[in-house]
């Protein structure tokens, strides 16, 4: 089934001279269940697609659809709303909160949902064991190492449920060996039916997604 499908999205910044296009006549389609990387050079427009993809920016121009739902056009709200239901971010940095635990940063997500306090702690719970975290619940992020606090933002990236992962750069602060767990980490996710979409300057996840679509200035150079 397609679950994500881009037509001739244009994206830019700024009016007149200053017109910066991010993004230029993006289409592409991708199916449930797939993992995909997104490379290019720095300013090829890799953060911009992800953002219109999880619903975070929306396009200047052209059609997004996610599952058959027209997405462009949505008021914030409904916009949130999408987000919500369907979109996992793990963004540059981990971006944790410093002075709450792990358990609460996890927790997160759900909180805003208004889900029940036993449900919350059982997902949570849930997560911590499936990320190997489940000693460090009452730590804070300041006492955990990169590849902990990346896996905390994995599990809160996952809390909701999401049918897509989208990932900006998440082995970027993280040492070889750690970025591999975390790509081994990813792999297992998608195994399990996640879709999976990964912004990153690593050949070593480049390489481990079937599918790496290339952009230059804005473009969709190979795919
Ligand atoms: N908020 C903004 N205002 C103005 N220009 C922007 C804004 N965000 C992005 N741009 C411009 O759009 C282009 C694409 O940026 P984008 O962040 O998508 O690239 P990227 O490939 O993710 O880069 P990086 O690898 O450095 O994160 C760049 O020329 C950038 O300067």
């Amino acid at each position: 089934m397609t679950m994500i499908e881009l037509k001739d999205i244009d994206k830019y910044y700024g009016h007149g001279q200053s017109k910066v296009y991010a993004l230029k006549g993006i289409s592409l389609s991708i199916e449930e269940g797939e993992m995909v990387s997104i490379v290019g050079k720095s300013g090829s427009g890799k953060s911009s697609l992800l953002n219109i993809i999880g619903g975070l920016d929306t396009p200047d121009v052209g059609e997004y659809s996610f599952k058959g739902n027209k997405i462009n056009g949505l008021n914030p709200n409904a916009l949130a709303e999408f987000r919500g239901n369907n979109i996992g971010f793990i963004v540059q940095h981990f971006a944790l909160i410093d002075d709450m635990t792990v358990f609460d940063n996890i927790a997160l997500p759900l909180r805003y949902n208004r889900i029940s306090d036993r449900k919350l702690k059982e997902t949570v719970e849930y997560l911590l064991d499936q990320m190997e975290l489940s000693d460090k619940a009452n730590s804070y992020p300041s006492q955990l190492s990169g590849g902990q606090c990346q896996r905390v933002a994995i599990a809160r990236g996952l809390a909701c449920n999401p049918s897509v992962l989208l990932a900006d750069e998440p082995t970027g602060s993280l040492d070889e060996k750690t970025g591999l767990h975390i790509l081994k980490i990813f792999k297992e996710l998608n195994n399990k039916g996640i879709t999976i979409i990964i912004v990153t300057h690593d050949d070593s996840i480049a390489d481990s997604c079937k599918r790496v679509i290339r952009l230059s200035d804005g473009m969709i150079i190979s795919d």
